[in-house]
């Protein structure tokens, strides 16, 4: 059969997997990766200015929960490996799935555009154009980095998370008042390593609210190794989960943390082995939500004023698409993505799949691995969705239950509960199969002679 001819955009591990499960299926690809090789955000100092990661990171989801299905990680690796460990096992997956030659590197996608009679034009920084049936979305969503306006003004060194790499660049924190600014997982990391006696002079940590800061370990196993099983309620599991997080840690206001108002499931999981051991031992300071800058100092919600030498803004990522210019395809104002069965098909596009657009817990690592089947199948004719009714009407469903608890906020707006989610994909997918048989498995996108435009 004459499949259609599918363009990735980007070599991270959403793209890279998603490449991988085509190739299963013989449906042919190309992907575009702007860097000079694969990794995206977990490739440290990635030329193309896309990755997050700093010197010291080490993910925060146990080795146990991000594995590949189909590609074991090694087995002498840490609970916990460092970004390099993982960067390695992406090459290593990548090389043995022979996917490497399918990549063109150092090549971006400028712009990506649809036809009204389907298929997509790609114009490509080379200043090519390509045609492509179909266009599988794996750019990430950890690089366009969101820094909040304050009023006034501040005369020090003022850096992204994204940006930090040592406490030495891309500024020299050693002796300095630096002033770390959110409570989400870039902001636990870099305080904690900046908050050690030989490094910042005074840290402090200005959040607009409590959260809940979990542990990574429980009776010397990571805290994410035996979850829940997918089909507990959400009530239950959640209930279950808040009582033993609170067990284990305690009263936030212990460490000198403000207390939070919501549960410890209702915001994106913090996850910290060292920051309350840091507060609690008083190398980090905590204070509330910045309300101006001053100069040489920063003034707070309740009215103190400290001076501080920088500001590290830890404040998250905004969705971005920079190659669509049709705002059905992007994120609106509120950071909301369009809405997408299973997260990845817009309904009444039968042509584009959005990869990896996720905050799934515990992690988007080995996330779009799971995506892939629902793509590789349909574009072979082997899975068919429900009728756009239906799709909506599950995607209204699935937002509520992922994102329902959470309290309203821009980081807020792609949460997911990775094992309910794989457990609902893999009925869907026997759902689907079964109607593509009863179509005749025709292929819903047509395969047409791959064209330069
Ligand atoms: N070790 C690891 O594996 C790591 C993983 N990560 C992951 O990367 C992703 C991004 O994390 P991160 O970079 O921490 O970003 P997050 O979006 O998770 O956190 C941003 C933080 O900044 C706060 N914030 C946002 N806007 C403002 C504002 N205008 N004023 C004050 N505070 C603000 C947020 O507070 P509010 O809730 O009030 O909006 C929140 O506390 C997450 O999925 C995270 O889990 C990150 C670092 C390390």
């Amino acid at each position: 059969m004459n499949l259609p001819k599918v363009c990735i955009i980007g070599a991270g591990c959403s793209g890279f997997t998603t490449a991988k499960r085509l190739k299963d299926h013989g449906i042919p690809f190309d992907i575009f990766e702007a860097s000079d090789d694969i990794g995206g955000t977990w490739y440290y100092n990635n030329p193309n200015g896309m990755s997050a990661c700093y010197q010291s990171l080490h993910i925060d989801t146990s080795k146990w929960r991000l594995a590949f299905e189909d590609y074991p990680v090694p087995a002498n690796w840490p609970d916990y490996p460092h970004h390099s460990q993982l960067l390695q096992y992406f090459h290593d997956y990548v090389d043995h799935f022979g996917l490497r030659p399918h990549i063109r590197f150092n090549t971006r996608v400028e712009k990506a555009k649809r036809r009204d009679s389907g298929g997509w034009d790609v114009t490509l920084s080379t200043g090519e154009t390509k045609h492509y049936d179909a266009l599988a979305v794996a750019n990430g969503h950890h690089w366009a980095a969101r820094i909040p306006e304050y009023p006034g003004h501040f005369d020090g060194a003022q850096i992204h998370s994204h940006q930090y790499r040592t406490p030495f660049e891309p500024v020299d924190c050693i002796g300095k008042r630096v002033l770390v600014v959110g409570m989400g997982n870039s902001a636990m990391d870099i305080a904690s390593e900046l908050s050690q006696r030989p490094m910042a002079e005074k840290l402090f940590v200005s959040t607009r609210r409590g959260v809940w800061i979990f542990p990574k370990y429980y009776r010397g196993q990571p805290l994410d190794k035996n979850p829940a099983p997918a089909w507990l309620p959400k009530g239950i599991k959640q209930w279950l989960g808040a009582r033993m997080v609170k067990g284990l840690v305690g009263k936030m206001s212990d460490y000198g943390l403000p207390e939070p108002e919501i549960g410890p499931f209702e915001s994106h999981g913090t996850v910290s082995g060292e920051f309350l051991v840091r507060a609690g031992s008083g190398d980090i300071n905590m204070k509330p939500a910045v309300e101006r800058l001053d100069g040489d100092g920063v003034v707070f919600t309740d009215g103190s004023r400290e001076k501080v030498d920088i500001i590290v803004w830890a404040t998250g990522y905004d969705i971005n698409f920079p190659f669509f210019d049709d705002p059905a395809f992007t994120a609106d104002s509120d950071n909301r993505p369009p809405p997408l069965f299973k997260r990845i098909m817009k309904p009444g596009v039968p042509d584009l799949f959005y990869m990896g657009l996720a905050q799934p817990l515990p992690t988007l690592v080995n996330f779009a691995e799971q995506q892939s089947k629902l793509v590789a199948t349909y574009l072979a004719g082997k899975y068919a969705p429900p009728s756009e009714d239906e799709m909506r009407r599950i995607i209204t469903a699935d937002e509520d239950y992922y994102t329902g608890q959470y309290y309203a906020a821009r980081r807020h707006t792609i949460q997911l509960d990775f094992d309910h989610y794989v457990r609902a994909l893999n009925k869907e997918l026997e759902k689907g199969a079964k109607r593509a048989a009863a179509k005749g498995n025709a292929l819903p996108v047509p395969s047409r002679q791959m064209e330069e435009a």
